[in-house]
């Protein structure tokens, strides 16, 4: 999927909301755990009752890996279904890689080519040999790291150097680099503080922005320095839309959780028209 198809999907939807499906089997309904593979069946619920409100979904790889074979297929057949049955949504496949040029390409083919995911998160750390070779898939989008929403994000991400922080560094860096119009960058919602000078650095990229619900990331704060004329914004949420309910109505409580998200966007996404 291309920028202008996404941004033609925002439009559409009146939504820039992007649904994490970060599954921990021990959180999920029980009356789920007796199907051949209940965390397929928990996204499948997910997705039917969301996709008409959300532009994108982001399966934490974490999330899969940690179940082995079994969660590597759990994660296949989620985004097989999701690019069967809802094309038009954009799909971050949350991996946060990178490594040396040849190894980045084989990341690359794992999460593009061999699972076709629109997206992929990446470190920045290991620079521009470990990054373009994603860079270098067209049609593709590499999500770098920029400004994280953890707490210790700042740790290094906002170390001073000679005239920046590191992390404005890594901004003005990757945007020289071959093939950056594929990129997007990752901005935690718990820093929207940091909002204005990232736009000013980064004023027509997207930025993917976890960190509103369960890590307490406010939308409007966000919003307010954040959009750029083409909205510029996915803003991600997991934990409080996947967990809103733990029975058999989990998926209709998601439904109202990212309801809740996509009518609050709708009304800034009129307002900044
Ligand atoms: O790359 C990410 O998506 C990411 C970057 C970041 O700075 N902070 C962050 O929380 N994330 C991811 O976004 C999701 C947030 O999940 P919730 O806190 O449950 O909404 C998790 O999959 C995190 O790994």
């Amino acid at each position: 999927m291309n920028r202008q198809e996404l941004i033609d999907q925002i439009q559409l939807k009146k939504s820039f909301l992007c649904i994490g499906l970060d599954v921990d089997i021990t959180k999920i309904p029980a009356h789920l755990l007796t199907e051949e593979d209940p965390i397929f069946a928990f996204n499948k619920q997910i997705i039917d009752a969301t996709a008409h409100l959300a532009v994108a979904y982001k399966p934490n790889t974490a999330f899969y890996e940690a179940y082995g074979i079994k969660g590597w297929k759990a994660l296949e057949k989620t985004i097989n279904y999701i690019n069967d049955n809802y094309p038009e949504i954009f799909t971050i496949a949350d991996a946060k890689r990178g490594d040396i040029g040849n190894t980045s390409t084989m990341y690359a083919k794992a999460f593009f080519e061999d699972l076709n995911f629109d997206s992929v998160t990446v470190a920045p750390y290991m620079g521009s040999d470990s990054v373009e070779p994603f860079l270098a898939f067209e049609n593709k989008t590499t999500i770098l790291l920029a400004l994280t929403s953890n707490k210790g994000g700042l740790d290094f991400q906002g170390l001073k150097t000679e005239n920046n922080e590191l992390y404005k560094e890594v901004l003005k860096t990757a945007i020289t680099w071959k093939n950056s119009e594929n990129l997007m960058f990752v901005v935690g919602a718990t820093k929207a503080e940091y909002f204005s000078t990232i736009r000013e650095i980064v004023p027509n990229h997207f930025l993917l922005v976890p960190g509103v619900g369960a890590q307490g990331g406010n939308l409007q704060d966000v919003c307010k320095y954040g959009l750029n004329k083409d909205c510029g914004l996915l803003i991600n949420s997991s934990r409080g839309i996947i967990y809103a309910g733990n029975d058999e109505n989990f998926a209709i409580k998601a439904q109202e959780e990212a309801l809740k998200l996509q009518q609050e966007m709708e009304i800034i996404l009129n307002e900044n028209n």
